[in-house]
């Protein structure tokens, strides 16, 4: 196991380059078996969610050939076959071989999803949504068991948005018989990536980015060539790093409309931000005003970027109040910020956060964002090493983290534990 060595105090300043989005990724790699021939993904991110799953689609005989940003998939002699353990049990979007297999076999048998577990995360909506297209689905041995005689177009309202569910049922459908709609469907750049995908395999999905979609099923698919969208996430982590920093940095290769939340919210503060075509650059500044964060379903501020937010908003000079409208109890990095001396306390489904100095401590990423945020409270810090255990977990979502902090003139280093 690494651990990941910071020392702070210094502006980040240069250009970095976002890649891909490990959140269409991790969809569309499986969204590929619903398609009979080859399909090539460009801008791929490396990272290890994206390394497990070309192993799971290796597990079910259909080759990868995974080369820098590019992944071409070869479902040709796919076969349906029962994964309960293993690499299933490694990432949470494991979840999408059930549409998928569903839609391309009828049947799937998967076991529970792992992945960053900072709260239970239920997947009743992915159920309900299987059962209205006329699967059968049983919980059997920390399995679900989905059989569908045939798969039939169905009107579903999703009772909580969900992008998982939201994609997931996309994937069956692609397959089923007839229409269906998808009412109250989630709205996130990531669900248009998918559609997208899709139809150039020759789904006929309408809608995808409001809240109904519509996807008449086909018989067959075939294979495409796709870009994936950039990272929205890995961007805005890098803008909030710029920010507590107090440096001046253009991050490159972004769409700026999927970054407007986080981009209102740092203006809010203070912060400079200059939207470009495909860039967008932040300007720190010496200090920054407390604000109120509300993190919300797409075009809302995203859940994933409240722990990262958390450690921006301990450099302000008042108190900020950040809640979390997405996971209720999304906070394992709150104690481990205050570690760091950050003076943050939960309550109920906010973390208030008064500004003031952190200082260097040893700490750990128990989540993917999690490790992030300690990263940024760790650039911040003027005085000493901050080690960061934990670091598998920053792994599965930021690709080449320690070369692009360094190239921005920060001092990070990974040692073994
Ligand atoms: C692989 C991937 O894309 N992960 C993202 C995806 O996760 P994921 O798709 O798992 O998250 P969802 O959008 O499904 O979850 C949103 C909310 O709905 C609840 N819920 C969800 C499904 C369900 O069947 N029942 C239910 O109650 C969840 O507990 C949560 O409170 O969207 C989240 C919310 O933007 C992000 O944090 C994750 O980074
Ligand atoms: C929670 C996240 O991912 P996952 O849903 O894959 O665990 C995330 O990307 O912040």
């Amino acid at each position: 196991m690494e651990k990941l060595m910071v020392t702070g105090g210094r502006p980040l300043r240069g250009t970095v380059q976002i890649s891909g989005a490990k959140n269409s990724a991790i969809a569309l790699i499986p969204a590929a078996i619903l398609s009979e021939t080859m399909v090539t993904l460009d801008n791929l991110p490396v990272l290890s969610d994206v390394a497990i799953y070309s192993e799971l689609l290796e597990e079910l005989n259909a080759p990868v050939i995974w080369k820098d940003d590019q992944m071409i998939i070869d479902p040709s002699a796919l076969r349906s076959k029962p994964m309960p353990n293993g690499n299933i049990k490694k990432l949470r979007a494991s979840y999408y071989l059930m549409g998928a297999l569903l839609g391309r076999f009828g049947e799937a048998t998967i076991g529970m999803p792992g992945g960053c577990n900072f709260e239970p995360r239920p997947i009743d909506q992915h159920i309900k949504g299987f059962e209205a297209l006329g699967a059968r689905v049983i919980t059997e041995n920390g399995s679900l068991h989905i059989r569908a005689k045939e798969l039939r177009g169905a009107k579903i309202y999703l009772d909580v948005v969900s992008v998982g569910a939201t994609i997931n049922i996309m994937l069956a459908a692609s397959r089923a018989k007839g229409v269906t709609l998808i009412e109250n469907a989630a709205k996130e750049p990531e669900i248009i990536d998918v559609a997208t995908l899709l139809n150039a395999m020759g789904a006929r999905i309408k809608g995808a980015g409001t809240e109904t979609i519509r996807i008449e099923g086909v018989d067959s698919m075939h294979g495409c060539r796709h870009s994936i969208i950039p990272d929205r996430i890995q961007a805005g982590t890098y803008m909030i790093a710029a920010a507590a920093t107090h440096g001046d940095v253009v991050v490159d290769n972004v769409i700026p409309k999927h970054l407007e939340a986080i981009t209102a919210k740092l203006q809010e503060m203070g912060v400079q931000v200059y939207e470009m075509d495909e860039s967008i650059r932040v300007v720190g500044q010496p200090e920054y005003e407390s604000v109120d964060v509300k993190a919300l379903v797409y075009p809302g501020f995203a859940t994933d970027l409240q722990s990262p937010m958390a450690s921006l908003l301990t450099q302000t000079k008042g108190v900020s109040i950040l809640s979390d409208y997405v996971y209720s109890n999304r906070f394992k990095h709150v104690p481990e910020l205050a570690r760091m001396g950050a003076k943050i306390r939960v309550e109920g489904r906010s973390a208030v956060i008064e500004g003031g100095k952190l200082s260097a401590a040893k700490v750990k990423a128990t989540d993917l964002r999690a490790g992030a945020a300690l990263v940024i409270a760790a650039l911040t810090v003027e005085d000493g090493v901050t080690e960061i255990t934990g670091v598998e977990y920053i792994d599965r979502g930021y690709d080449h983290l320690v070369s692009n902090l360094s190239s921005l003139g920060a001092e990070v280093w990974r040692e073994e534990e």
